[in-house]
């Protein structure tokens, strides 16, 4: 952030990632807050007055009580241990007041980016009339958020085309090490994906077959594969228009030699697991998910082979929880991998918000992995070699 001069009394818009998981207004894991703390605190100390830009969820473009960041403002507070102004919106009244009350050094956070279409908006002048209001709170801006930098959104890419812009500390070191994992890895190098954005990560297969020795898929991944083989998935996570591809996959892995793992047996249960209903689980080959059931995380069978599978690896990355971890029923997958992580003799990267939380969630010491992400869909379309909007756009001349 040198390149920015001296920030003593300027404006700095940074746009972290704050993308917590909540439960209600509880943060379930603050991992992104506190990977956010180090350049916020830097630019404090440094006299800019702060103005923190962030999403949280995926809002359809207007005001959601249920993704406000206000929870993360006060946690936000806490780590940094000095005031956090909460601005109600995020260009409207609020975030003008709240900026123009700020004294050098002070920080401020906008509500939700994701309440305004013109953030996500595929349109670019749609797109660029929100970073205009964006950028009239600031002099310059800072790209903190690795997460979100695969996003060619207003606060992500198009504010940065009209401010004096700067890469910040947690996305410099995130890249650096993910270098490592591009360049010439160690192998084995095995990659193994899960959770729920399955259309995400499904483009993503096609160039990880080149790079990869081993593709472990779990998670809600899976059962778009299963479905393309011919099996019944019953009510599990599914991209219905992604079989054909899945099964180009599985033939080009076949043909370059790259192992593909499917999961052999799956959790079940008739519901998703919530507050009101104590689960049912129950293991199932993974050829006969009944009818009326959905796959929610990887079978014991599958978990020793998984990790039978990583145990010789030299480099590992990992993406997606292989179940709905967040209910101990359907945790024993993503304790398995993440176990085996912590024994390989090489390099391991843990990416992604719940993936890195799970991590935690699962009493891991986060030492015993060799990098924790806080980008998963942006850590993969890194490791695909694919230019990512919000670090392109800071590196353009
Ligand atoms: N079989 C499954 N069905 C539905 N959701 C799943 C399944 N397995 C994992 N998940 C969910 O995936 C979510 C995380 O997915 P994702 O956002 O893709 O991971 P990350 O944030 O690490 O990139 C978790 O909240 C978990 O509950
Ligand atoms: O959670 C995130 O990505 P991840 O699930 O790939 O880790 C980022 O905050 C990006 O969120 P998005 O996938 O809604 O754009």
């Amino acid at each position: 952030m040198e390149s920015l001069g001296d920030l003593r009394g300027k404006r700095v818009l940074v746009r972290s990632d704050l993308n917590v998981p909540l439960d209600g207004t509880t943060i379930t894991d603050d991992g992104r807050i506190r990977a956010s703390v180090p350049t916020i605190t830097q630019l404090s100390d440094a006299g800019a007055r702060v103005v923190v830009t962030a999403h949280l969820g995926r809002p359809k473009g207007a005001p959601d009580p249920a993704y406000s960041l206000e929870p993360v403002a006060g946690r936000l507070s806490e780590l940094l241990g000095r005031p956090v102004a909460f601005a109600t919106d995020t260009v409207g009244a609020s975030a003008s007041e709240t900026v123009a009350g700020l004294e050098d050094g002070d920080v401020a956070l906008l509500e939700n980016v994701r309440f305004n279409d013109g953030e996500t908006s595929k349109d670019d002048q749609v797109r660029g009339a929100f970073a205009d209001q964006l950028a009239q709170l600031a002099d310059t801006f800072v790209s903190d958020g690795f997460g979100v930098v695969h996003r060619k959104q207003a606060s992500v890419y198009d504010v940065a085309l009209r401010l004096p812009s700067a890469m910040g500390g947690l996305v410099a070191a995130e890249v650096d090490v993910l270098r490592r994992l591009t360049e010439e890895p160690e192998r084995p190098y095995v990659v193994v994906l899960g959770g729920s954005k399955v259309s995400d990560k499904l483009g993503v297969i096609d160039n990880l077959i080149d790079k990869a020795d081993k593709l472990l898929i779990g998670g809600g991944m899976v059962f778009t594969f299963l479905k393309a083989q011919g099996h019944e998935v019953g009510k599990s996570l599914l991209e219905a228009d992604q079989l054909d591809t899945c099964n180009r996959y599985l033939s080009e892995a076949a043909d370059r030699g790259v192992e593909i793992v499917l999961p052999t047996d799956v959790v079940v249960d008739t519901a998703f697991p919530s507050g009101d209903r104590e689960p049912q689980p129950s293991v199932v080959p993974a050829s006969e998910i009944p009818a009326d059931a959905l796959g929610l995380d990887i079978g014991p069978e599958s978990a020793a082979a998984f990790a039978a599978a990583l145990a010789d690896a030299r480099t590992v990355f990992w993406n997606g929880p292989m179940g709905v971890f967040e209910t101990d029923a359907f945790a024993g997958g993503t304790r398995a991998v993440a176990q085996a992580l912590t024994e390989i003799d090489g390099l391991s990267v843990v990416g992604g918000g719940d993936s890195a939380a799970a991590v935690r969630q699962l009493g891991f010491d986060e030492a015993a992995f060799g990098h924790i992400s806080t980008g998963g869909g942006a850590s993969l379309e890194f490791l695909e070699g694919k230019e990512l909007p919000g670090i392109a756009v800071l590196e353009r001349g």
